[in-house]
């Protein structure tokens, strides 16, 4: 069994369980009382690089990654280095994550909110709406495709952005046949939980001008984000290189200046 398999069985084991105790009907009508999301879309389609910065606890290829007492606090620092959309990961068993993090996240900022987990279910994407999500991660790898365009329609019908993830040519034609609007290229395969920046700058150009285009994992500075801004990057996804450098806040400062910088190239559209 592949990573990937083993973390979606456990995903679903534990939405099993959450099924159980809010009934999927209950939950829809609670989550339809929610406040509307907010344009994530918009927000990433600026004329600057933008960074997706992420609260991130742990991951299954590096473990501990940082000691998040106050995942609050993380994000208000985020969002005032100028964070384009925070990315809360829910998954619990391998990243730490939770949707108490995610909770924790909501109150304390404005910006959009990425629900970062392993969607295999229609019961997650409302779910994500109950806790205010204004965008959901939905990645390729791990769905068949009427599962991925069942979705991401849902995923839209809310009001939300999803953002489809990929990490080959062939996932990406999946995800534009099923409609998606922003695409995230991960650099780390989740077979094999290596990362290959290189996969971004193969994929990217193939994609159509007007699609949003993410590179996700992998930048520790600077220089990576001006590398993927360099093939078409929109934004970047920051994980580790942000909650393990010691100074968040100072760590993302950084970023958000290369990505505005007039010698940061743009994305042309
Ligand atoms: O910590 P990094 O290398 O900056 O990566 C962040 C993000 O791309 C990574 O957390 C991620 C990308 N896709 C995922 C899917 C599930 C869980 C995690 C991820």
């Amino acid at each position: 069994m592949s990573v990937l398999e083993s973390i979606i069985d456990g995903v679903r084991e534990d939405l099993a369980a959450r099924e159980a105790r809010l009934p999927f009907e209950v939950l829809k009508e609670k989550a339809a009382k929610v406040a509307p999301p907010r344009d994530a879309l918009s927000a990433l389609r600026s004329t600057d690089v933008g960074v997706i910065a992420e609260v991130k606890r742990r991951s299954p290829s590096k473990g501990e990654l940082a000691d998040i007492s106050n995942p609050a606090e993380l994000a208000k620092d985020y969002e005032e280095a100028g964070a384009r959309v925070i990315s809360v990961l829910t998954e619990q068993r391998r990243f730490g994550g939770s949707l108490a993090d995610f909770d924790a996240v909501r109150a304390a900022v404005d910006v959009p909110l990425l629900r970062k987990d392993f969607v295999v279910s229609p019961y997650q994407v409302h779910e994500a709406r109950l806790h205010g999500a204004d965008l959901v991660l939905l990645i390729v790898a791990a769905l068949e495709q009427n599962a991925l365009v069942g979705l991401l329609d849902r995923v839209e019908s809310l009001g939300m952005t999803a953002l489809v993830e990929v990490h080959t040519a062939e996932e990406a034609d999946r995800a534009l046949e099923a409609g998606a609007s922003v695409i995230g290229v991960n650099a780390r395969d989740l077979h094999t939980l290596e990362v290959d920046r290189e996969v971004f700058t193969r994929i990217a150009p193939g994609l159509p001008f007007d699609t949003v285009k993410i590179a996700e994992s992998g930048v520790r500075g600077p220089g990576d984000l001006m590398a993927y801004a360099g093939a078409g990057a929109d934004a970047v996804l920051v994980g580790e290189g942000l909650v393990a450098s010691g100074d968040p806040k100072a760590a993302l400062t950084k970023l958000v200046t290369a990505g505005s910088h007039p010698a940061c190239p743009r994305p042309s559209r």
